[in-house]
């Protein structure tokens, strides 16, 4: 069965005529565009708020109608992947490179679901590697101060040259002996001149849709 498309469309059922929708990235997310798509056709109305210029594309192939931040007031709801998620649904998230538009929406959403096959869900976080987005200036001396907070950063890159985000950063992909205590690591990365943001997405997450033993959508809730 695809696993994705199972959690991808499920979170489609809280999306209500309306409503401002942030609009997450990556390959779960594929699916949860499609039927939104499907429904805004059947008549669902809805303004999306896009975390990557690839789902903007992609809403605006499938005619979910967009927004931007001065058009409207508030973020009924932001749905997005997560490359790892744990038991208390904080998340890794970054995989794709989206990370700073996704939390800047995420947080400012009233309600943040997370849809993640079953090959997401982790006890501890830190076995992907934790994205980080630093500007392009000094990145070798930023690359230094992570590996003083212990991790162990490689400069992400695509055929052979440094991958830039959306906003024209570079992301370090960074591995941690442990991520025991990642809210502490959020605020510690967050805090050294050059990092823009990490993908640690801590006490975010208000719903997640994962599937159970039977391949059946379920839904945890912050505790
Ligand atoms: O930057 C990318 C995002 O954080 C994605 O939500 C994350 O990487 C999960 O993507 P996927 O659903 O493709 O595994």
């Amino acid at each position: 069965m695809n696993e994705k498309k199972a959690v991808g469309e499920k979170a489609t059922e809280f999306v209500k005529d309306g409503m401002v929708v942030g609009l997450g990235t990556g390959s779960t997310m594929f699916y949860t565009l499609l039927k939104l798509g499907q429904l805004v056709k059947e008549g669902l109305s809805i303004q999306g708020i896009p975390t990557s210029i690839q789902t903007a594309e992609l809403a605006k192939e499938l005619n979910i109608p967009l927004a931007g931040f001065k058009e409207i007031e508030k973020i009924d709801l932001a749905i997005d992947g997560a490359d790892e998620v744990d038991e208390n649904l904080n998340l890794i998230k970054g995989g794709g490179g989206a990370l700073l538009r996704e939390k800047i929406i995420a947080k400012a959403a009233n309600q943040f679901i997370v849809v993640a096959d079953p090959s997401k869900m982790v006890k501890t976080l830190g076995s992907f590697p934790l994205p980080v987005e630093i500007v392009p200036f000094g990145a070798e001396m930023t690359e230094k101060h992570l590996r003083e907070l212990g991790g162990s950063p490689a400069l992400r890159r695509v055929n052979g040259e440094p991958f830039r985000t959306d906003n024209g950063h570079f992301i370090l992909d960074c591995i941690f002996p442990s991520l025991a205590q990642p809210q502490e690591l959020e605020v510690s990365l967050n805090k050294i001149p050059g990092v823009v943001e990490n993908g640690l997405f801590i006490g975010m997450a208000d719903v997640l849709i994962t599937l159970n033993s039977d391949h059946q959508p379920i839904l945890y809730r912050k505790k």
